[in-house]
């Protein structure tokens, strides 16, 4: 567990420093230049609630446990509480049960609320966690863009939250990572981020969006495109793999989606994943040397995002070994099944 001296300061020879940001309160500030992959945080939770849909008295349970110092930092943490209860509709409908009617009526009352409060801190600050949602008080002050520079995940092989590095970020960056979904468009975007009480201001939200020709234009189209390709794409993936392979125009589908996150700058784990179905595709085809070339790809940006100690990295170090392998037999025997053809992959491995 964390104490509270530990709240505003870091690790020591941590890569990063906060800072006040006027308008977004702390921030996180890289304090030499970062490669892409570097890890930047671990963090142990201070609090977790172990339920997905959580009402006060989960969060209250937890609190509970804490001792006295451990709940006097967790009220040191950012609260989004104080918003515009005109900008939140507050009727439910009478088709909600009790529970959820409950449920919303609490988070609702902690957002427009005149205090900080147990809910209010857990709203602006919680992240997943194998059990539920966490709250870690060092990777609570990064802040949120659209185009991040850098991811979060809870490795439960060493029960901490970790932050790396998504991309290469010089000395004096603000270190950012996504509070949502990237695929969504700025309006949804704005809607989650509005849970947490502000507007973002990153180019993808404060650019024109129907001038094709910008940032934000191209963004808002690559996103709205990620969304067909994912509507059209997911059914077929993972156990499904199989009959996605069968499925004509499905492979090019997984490349362009690819190409759109590259574009988009966002090396995390959705292009990973992505990745490794493009390679098992490849490799199902007998295309073993672009099946070994991306699966080379989905390692290499598992690792940026998740580190070497995350609990299934061996599925992606499996699969580069397996088609290692059938190359290493081909070779042996050649001329069953190795396809050279780059066509399709160029651009993309
Ligand atoms: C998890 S905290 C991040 C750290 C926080 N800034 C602090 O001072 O502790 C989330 C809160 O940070 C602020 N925040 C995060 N990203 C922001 C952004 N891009 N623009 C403005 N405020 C932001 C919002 O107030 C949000 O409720």
């Amino acid at each position: 567990m964390t104490t509270p001296d530990r709240v505003l300061t870091v690790v020591a020879n941590a890569p990063y420093e906060v800072r006040q940001i006027p308008g977004k309160g702390f921030g996180c500030f890289a304090v030499k230049d970062l490669k892409r992959g570097n890890r930047i945080l671990t963090d142990d939770p201070l609090l977790i609630v172990p339920v997905g849909e959580y009402y006060l008295k989960d969060v209250e349970e937890a609190f509970q446990k804490l001792s006295p110092a451990e709940q006097a930092l967790y009220f040191t943490l950012h609260s989004a509480h104080g918003q515009d209860p005109a900008k939140w509709p507050a009727k439910v409908h009478p088709s909600v049960s009790p529970m959820e009617r409950l449920r919303i009526l609490e988070q609702h009352h902690a957002r427009i609320g005149k205090e900080p409060s147990l809910i209010s801190i857990f709203q602006t600050n919680a992240m997943e966690h194998a059990r539920g949602a966490a709250i870690f008080p060092y990777a609570a002050r990064f802040n949120h863009s659209c185009n991040p520079n850098a991811c979060f995940a809870w490795n439960n092989a060493i029960q901490k939250e970790t932050i790396h590095a998504a991309a290469d970020i010089k000395a004096g960056e603000e270190i950012t990572v996504s509070y949502g979904d990237i695929k969504y468009d700025r309006d949804t975007r704005r809607w989650t981020l509005k849970h947490y009480g502000f507007e973002c201001d990153c180019p993808a939200c404060s650019g024109d969006v129907t001038n094709l020709n910008s940032w934000a234009g191209k963004s808002e189209e690559r996103r709205f495109r990620m969304r067909e390709l994912d509507e059209e794409t997911h059914t077929l993936r993972g156990r499904n793999l199989e009959a996605g392979a069968r499925t004509e125009g499905f492979l090019a589908k997984l490349l362009e989606f690819a190409k759109l996150l590259i574009e988009e700058r966002d090396h995390t784990i959705h292009l990973a994943n992505i990745y490794v179905d493009i390679a098992l595709i490849c490799e199902r085809q007998g295309n073993l040397v672009i099946a070994k070339a991306t699966a080379e790809k989905a390692l290499r940006v598992k690792l940026d995002c998740h580190g070497p100690d995350f609990p299934d990295l061996k599925n992606y170090t499996g699969v580069v070994r397996r088609i290692k392998k059938k190359i290493e037999a081909e070779k042996k025997a050649p001329g069953k099944s190795m396809q050279r053809e780059t066509t399709e992959a160029n651009g993309i491995v």
